[in-house]
């Protein structure tokens, strides 16, 4: 696999494009889930968020997506700022920019009839799936799943997609229209490893094309250094953030995930 280009750092950042969490509180049925995170992602930065299971990654991707009540503050341009025009060129009233987003792979059963075609129109048209679809739908889900080389899923069965394809398929979804911010939740589980390396090489190819910030969890740590800019090691609160390899040789990293240190402090 080739090394994947890191994209721009904070540097050449605007603020409509920047996700800024400062002291990010949460709390559900009155336990403290999420505790201070703060952190910022910029255009073009794709970031890592990694932690043990109930860290409260999904809990924070819930947080920013406005679905969940929180204390502190999560900003994504200034207040009050213009319009934003998104990576297609569509234009949205406001200041709030759009985010995209993958949830963890649902599962569809094997001999259910739902083409992908009947997913996306029924997800993004308010069409009756059992009516024949009308060819304008079908262009725009043609286009869509051109965005990440999936066009001929367009009337394969849902229940018969890989892991991988199922994820290009929501992916798509995802992209439609193009985000400013896309959080995708653990999308290398249950993807082989050519469909990984296959994610991983599209999500570059998008955050270049479209200078896209990209959010994402994984439980994958052998391939954070070929595609994340910035690692997020989170255990209800952030417990450090920095380049992968800052990270993955951190004694917090270590002690997150109970990995031994041998003698002389070799790993
Ligand atoms: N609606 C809820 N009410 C109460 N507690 C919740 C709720 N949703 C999640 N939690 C708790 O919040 C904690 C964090 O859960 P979350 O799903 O965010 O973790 P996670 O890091 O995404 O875990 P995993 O890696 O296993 O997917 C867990 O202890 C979970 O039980």
């Amino acid at each position: 696999m080739r090394k994947i280009k890191h994209g721009k750092m904070a540097g050449g950042c605007s603020d409509a494009c920047c996700l800024k969490l400062e002291g990010l509180n949460v709390r559900l049925e009155g336990e403290e889930i999420l505790e201070d995170v703060s952190f910022h992602l910029h255009c073009g930065e794709i970031a890592a968020l990694i932690g043990p299971n109930g860290a409260g990654k999904s809990t924070l991707f819930r947080s920013i997506l406005g679905q969940l009540p929180y204390g502190g503050n999560i900003t994504f341009s200034p207040a009050g700022g213009p319009a934003i025009r998104l990576a297609d060129g569509t234009v949205t009233g406001g200041s709030r920019p759009l985010i995209g987003y993958v949830p963890q792979s649902p599962s569809f059963d094997r001999g259910d009839p739902v083409s992908v075609l009947d997913f996306f129109t029924a997800a993004t048209a308010r069409w009756p799936v059992w009516l024949p679809i009308p060819e304008k739908y079908r262009e725009r889900c043609r286009s869509s799943l051109a965005r990440v080389h999936g066009e001929d899923l367009l009337d394969r069965a849902m229940g018969a997609l890989s892991g991988g394809q199922l994820q290009r398929v929501l992916l798509a979804l995802a992209l439609e229209p193009v985000p400013h911010i896309l959080i995708l939740d653990e999308p290398l589980s249950g993807v082989d490893i050519e469909g990984e390396h296959q994610l991983l090489e599209m999500l570059d190819e998008l955050r270049t094309k479209y200078d896209l910030s990209i959010l994402l969890s994984t439980h994958d740590f052998a391939t954070l250094g070929q595609f994340a800019d910035k690692v997020i090691l989170l255990n209800k609160k952030v417990l450090k953030s920095g380049p992968p390899e800052e990270i993955l040789s951190s004694p917090e990293f270590y002690e997150t995930f109970h990995l031994r240190v041998g003698k002389g402090g070799e790993r």
